[in-house]
């Protein structure tokens, strides 16, 4: 998931973007960039590491103007070493362009292809943001082909793009001597923020917490299908340029990737998961007598609010039973299973009295390939549990996501073409309680009756956007299996991405 930000104000917007940036590094660890924009001059700074690495005093200062935009990365296609693929792209026509992307293209591939065939224009990366922001700007340049730009011209190239795009983009570009444009895919899988500072400040944010952290207050989400132009007088202007929009937001934000405090299309997540909790509750009750359950211990970090819930609900008392070294980042967003798997014993250390001679119930929001669960069960044990029982607040994540989450590959998944019982015995815990899909998309879909539905794909194997097939699916993987192959082979990528500061 990466995380995006855009920015027009009256002020010089470096810090605020770095801020903004901040408070979105839960979701990209592994390149930040910056652009801003002075007197129809774009001045930018990208680099691979997180961005406190990323920026340095002498970046800050050269990135100079009162509208911008960020963006932080965690790779999804492409190739994730590469540091041409960081965010934003640039491309100099029309006008001068610049894009961020949150999301993954279905169809980058052939779009590629019609862009060098069909339209002409040459992508030098491998990744589809780059794909993306060429058929913005290619249907930008038709939209207003030798007359100034009009707001309506915008629309009318979103509206394009909407017709050519596969997959999810949630994306804000900004355009020289303009402003800053936003908008989401037709089934906004990927989240929007628009909120307001008291000095006239208009932001865009992928998080509510980006806008509430830097003093802004929410205005709205951004709908699906919708774009927002912000004027360089901070007019907001806005417009629905899809057919058929309907809202499918991506159930994973809720369970994982997003950050409690934030509230997406309406809905709080950290309400989701104590709501995920409450249902996992009335699981557990069916498959372990509570009063066999000697205390609960969630994993840090995303699972805390359902292990509170659940610990509340059952009445058995909740305790912390591993710390997290806060110094490493999100293991499962980094790339390569090699370095999420050490990364997950510096990650977490037990408190060994919350273990010793009890069952234990071990909370964790999700379980994916299972290396963050292998590793804590053992660790229990170790630590010398009598029983370890494992409560995943998310069902069974069985299905390769072709929307921006990094997993590609079915075989990868611990769940996949697997019962509960043999999952739980390469876990090797001694019992294994999911959440059901259906109860999943109640706790969290009762929070806001509007919502069409979910894209809960890695755990139905529904695609929204109804046009991925096994081919498709087939060819993601293969350029990602290549991926992660070049990233175990690189043994100085260790757990801590910004190690070498
Ligand atoms: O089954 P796996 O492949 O191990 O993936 C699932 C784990 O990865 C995530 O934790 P992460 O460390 O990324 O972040 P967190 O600190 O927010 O929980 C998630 O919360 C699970 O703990
Ligand atoms: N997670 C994301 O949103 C990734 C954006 C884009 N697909 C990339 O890989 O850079
Ligand atoms: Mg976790």
């Amino acid at each position: 998931m990466c995380g995006i930000v855009g920015v027009v104000s009256n002020a010089p917007v470096n810090q605020l973007i770095y801020d903004a940036l901040l408070l979105l590094q839960h979701r990209g660890q592994d390149a930040a960039g910056i652009v801003t924009q002075l007197e129809r001059k774009f001045f930018m700074h990208k680099a691979k590491g997180m961005v406190r690495d990323v920026f340095r005093t002498r970046n800050m200062r050269a990135l100079p103007g009162t509208v911008g935009l960020g963006q932080v990365r965690y790779p999804t296609a492409g190739n994730a070493y590469s540091e041409e693929e960081a965010q934003p792209f640039y491309v100099n026509a029309p006008f001068g362009l610049v894009l961020v992307h949150n999301g993954n293209l279905t169809n980058a591939q052939a779009l590629r292809a019609e862009l060098f065939t069909t339209d002409h224009r040459h992508i030098n990366t491998d990744s589809d943001s780059e794909v993306l922001l060429n058929v913005l700007a290619h249907e930008l340049e038709r939209a207003t082909r030798g007359v100034p730009l009009q707001v309506e011209d915008l629309f009318r190239a979103v509206a394009e793009v909407h017709k050519r795009v596969r997959g999810s983009y949630a994306v804000i570009a900004m355009i020289a001597g303009h402003g800053v444009l936003a908008f989401r895919d037709p089934y906004g899988i990927r989240p929007l923020s628009l909120g307001r500072g008291k000095d006239g400040t208009v932001m865009v944010a992928s998080e509510t917490v980006t806008l509430e952290g830097t003093g802004h207050v929410f205005e709205r989400h951004v709908a699906p299908g919708e774009a927002v132009f912000i004027d360089l007088k901070g007019q907001v202007h806005a417009r629905q340029c899809a057919e058929n929009a309907r809202l499918f937001p991506c159930i994973f934000e809720f369970v994982y990737l997003a950050r409690p405090d934030s509230v997406l299309d309406g809905i709080s997540v950290y309400q989701a998961r104590l709501n995920l909790g409450e249902a996992l509750a009335k699981r557990v009750v069916s498959t372990v007598p509570p009063n066999e359950i000697d205390v609960i211990i969630p994993i840090p970090e995303s699972s805390r609010p359902s292990a509170t819930q659940l610990a509340q609900l059952l009445g058995i008392p909740y305790r912390e039973g591993f710390v997290k070294n806060r110094y490493v980042g999100r293991t499962f967003i980094m790339p390569g299973q090699g370095v999420r798997k050490k990364s997950v014993r510096q990650k977490l250390n037990v408190i060994a009295s919350e273990f010793k001679g009890r069952n234990v119930m071990l909370v964790d929001d999700s379980i994916v390939r299972g290396t963050t669960s292998r590793e804590i069960v053992q660790m229990a044990r170790d630590a010398g549990a009598k029983k370890v029982y494992l409560a995943s607040a998310a069902p069974p994540v069985r299905f390769p996501n072709v929307y921006g989450i990094d997993m590609p590959t079915a075989t990868e998944l611990v769940a996949h073409g697997r019962t509960v019982d043999e999952v739980r015995e390469i876990i090797g815990c001694d019992a294994l309680i999911y959440q059901e899909v259906e109860g999943m998309k109640r706790a969290i879909g009762s929070l806001n009756p509007k919502l069409d539905g979910f894209d809960a794909s890695c755990f139905d194997g529904v695609y929204v956007t109804g046009d991925i097939n096994p081919d498709d699916i087939a060819r993601i993987n293969e350029a990602r299996i290549g991926q992660e192959d070049a990233l175990e082979e690189d043994t100085s990528r260790l757990a801590l991405p910004n190690a070498e500061v």
